[in-house]
């Protein structure tokens, strides 16, 4: 078996991923999401056309492909954000789809949330603090804020200042959000999808905008979330960091899933190669991760 196949906990080989067959719509063998027949249209345009998805229980699964892929789309619709024209998707072996963000976020299923205007004016603790009221949109921002300090947000407070300890950011917290760097606000972001203490998280682009140094701060703070036993799906552009810490690739061309596999896999499957990656592109993957 491969090094990719293979994570290393506590100096201990794991085969997270338990032989699954590197195929589009693999089946296994602990699946903590299932989705089925899921399609997203815009006018003439199928965004998501994805017959069948699994995504393994305690690994970390990158969702990549070209720009227009549908990775975002299918992002949307899996938690709640967007509406399915079909398909249907299972968390946790519970049925989801057509539940919306903030309940499928209480089933266990949270994902993060670029800083928008509205919150780069809230401090870095009230956004923590939202967080804790599970998926949200910048509308909910205003009513938050007037309604928070009425409730039992004791608990709330303490477990978002041990998380910022965490991400160290317990220095920033009385800071503006807009203040912080790229790098942190990435950090702020994962934080924050924390608060609820999801079983999975989602990251959309995680390293988009870090500066190289807090690339390894945060590329720890994600393999430690699964060796937590966190399950982790993130889009990611990077070729670096999606071979350098994914336990499993999943790669949508058109709205569909074209390819799955280990980073070995997918680096050398030809389908990937023609639609996606590009000849130079893996022998750039190659050498970086020599
Ligand atoms: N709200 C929308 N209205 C119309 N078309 C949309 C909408 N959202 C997405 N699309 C289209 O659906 C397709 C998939 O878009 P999506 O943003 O999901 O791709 P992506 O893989 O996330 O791309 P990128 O890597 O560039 O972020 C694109 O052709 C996009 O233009």
């Amino acid at each position: 078996m491969s090094s990719d196949e293979m994570g290393s906990s506590a100096g201990v080989e794991v085969d997270r991923m338990a032989g699954a067959v590197p195929e589009p719509g693999s089946v296994k063998s602990d699946p903590i999401l299932v989705a089925d027949r899921v399609r997203r249209s815009f006018g003439g345009l199928t965004a998501v056309d994805v017959r069948r998805l699994e995504v393994q229980r305690g690994t970390i699964t990158a969702l990549i492909g070209p720009n227009g892929a549908g990775k975002s789309t299918l992002f949307n619709l899996l938690t709640g954000f967007d509406r399915v024209d079909q398909g249907d998707w299972t968390f946790q072996g519970s049925k989801i789809n057509g539940k919306p963000g903030h309940k499928v976020a209480r089933a266990g299923m949270v994902r993060t949330f670029q800083l928008t205007k509205a919150l780069t004016r809230m401090s870095v603790l009230d956004n923590m603090l939202l967080g804790a009221q599970g998926q949200f949109g910048e509308r909910m921002a205003g009513s938050f804020l007037r309604n928070v300090w009425g409730r039992q947000e004791r608990a709330n407070t303490v477990r978002a200042l041990e998380l910022l300890e965490r991400f160290k950011l317990i220095d920033k917290r009385e800071d503006m959000a807009g203040s912080l760097s790229g790098g942190q606000r990435k950090l702020l972001e994962m934080a924050r999808a924390l608060m609820t203490d999801p079983a999975m998280i989602m990251l959309d682009e995680p390293m988009a905008g870090v500066n190289p140094a807090l690339v390894q701060s945060l590329l720890g703070h994600i393999t430690s979330l699964r060796d937590e036993g966190k399950t982790v799906l993130f889009v990611e552009h990077d070729m670096d960091v999606i071979m350098g810490i994914s336990d499993w690739i999943v790669v949508l061309a058109q709205g569909q899933v074209i390819a799955e596999g280990t980073p070995s896999d997918i680096r050398s499957n030809k389908q990937v190669i023609d639609a996606y990656l590009g000849a130079q592109d893996v022998d750039e993957v190659g050498s970086a991760d020599e």
